[in-house]
């Protein structure tokens, strides 16, 4: 566990996705692609399946039908914590935080679910103390997110947006190669909004793949570098982020206009 340990950034490729509940489609055959270094933002309307995809990318969902391969390795199905051991990782909408445990113990948690079980059970035998590489890594984190004033307090009481902070640290504190961002500056304030920004380009610029789902367009068109618009569980649009956002069908189908 250290932050030199960075790997590269991973090609994430989704083939022909398809996903129902109870026999209505939510995903109707979705294929993108993220290429190691690249931002994608995936939009749409509300329900038009962009959490869904994550979940069936990152193993939450069983997708119906459809390939998901990160580097041409099939790895569909996999479950959530086969995936994170090759460097795929998501966030969640709704901020999963342990409410009672510190900032730091939060990040700590986090680190130690990414370690291979055999070290998991050292740690939990307490023979394992946090090393060095550990403790760096999360005060790197720590100055990265801007949490130092709230590092030794408990996520349930630090605002909304420090505990978005803490789950966007907490998806790197092993530098992931595929990152999926589900709505990470929903409600945020504007300072936050932007020191997540930031973060995203940086984690570009040292080659992780991101697929960024936004309903904040400022964000996609600012940090993203191609776009995939959703409807309806089908894609409309895949381009450059502001053609495709000036496009009639989609202004139509995400504005309404
Ligand atoms: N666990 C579930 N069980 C049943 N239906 C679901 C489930 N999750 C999502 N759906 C349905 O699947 C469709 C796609 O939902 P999804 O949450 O993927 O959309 P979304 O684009 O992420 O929406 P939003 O922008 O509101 O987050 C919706 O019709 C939704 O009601």
């Amino acid at each position: 566990m250290s932050g030199g340990n960075a790997m590269s950034g991973g090609t994430l490729a989704v083939d022909g996705l398809c996903k129902a509940y109870a026999g209505v489609s939510a995903l109707g055959g979705v294929s993108l692609r993220v290429a190691p270094g690249e931002i994608v933002g995936l939009i749409g309307p509300n329900g038009s399946g962009k959490t869904t995809l994550i979940d069936c990318v990152t193993g939450l969902q069983r997708p119906d039908s459809g390939a998901v391969e990160l580097d041409g390795r099939d790895v569909t199905r996999w479950s959530t914590g086969r995936l994170a051991h090759l460097g795929l990782i998501r966030t969640f909408q709704q901020v999963r935080t342990f409410e009672s445990l510190t900032v730091r113990h939060n990040l700590r948690v986090a680190a130690l679910g990414r370690r291979p079980r055999s070290r998991r059970l050292a740690d939990l035998a307490g023979r394992d103390r946090e090393d060095r590489a550990l403790r760096r890594r999360l005060d790197e984190l720590v100055e990265m997110f801007d949490l130092g004033a709230v590092v030794d307090r408990p996520a349930g009481e630090i605002s909304y947006g420090q505990r978005k902070l803490v789950e966007f640290a907490a998806a790197c504190v092993t530098p992931p190669r595929v990152l999926l961002l589900d709505e990470p500056v929903a409600a945020v304030n504007p300072t936050i909004g932007n020191l997540i920004r930031d973060r995203i380009a940086a984690l570009s610029g040292t080659g992780t793949s991101v697929l960024l789902v936004e309903h904040n367009i400022e964000l996609v068109v600012g940090v993203c570098d191609r776009v995939v618009v959703l409807n309806q569980g089908r894609p409309l649009a895949d381009g450059d982020p502001a053609q495709v956002i000036a496009r009639d069908d989609v202004q139509e189908a995400y504005f309404g206009v």
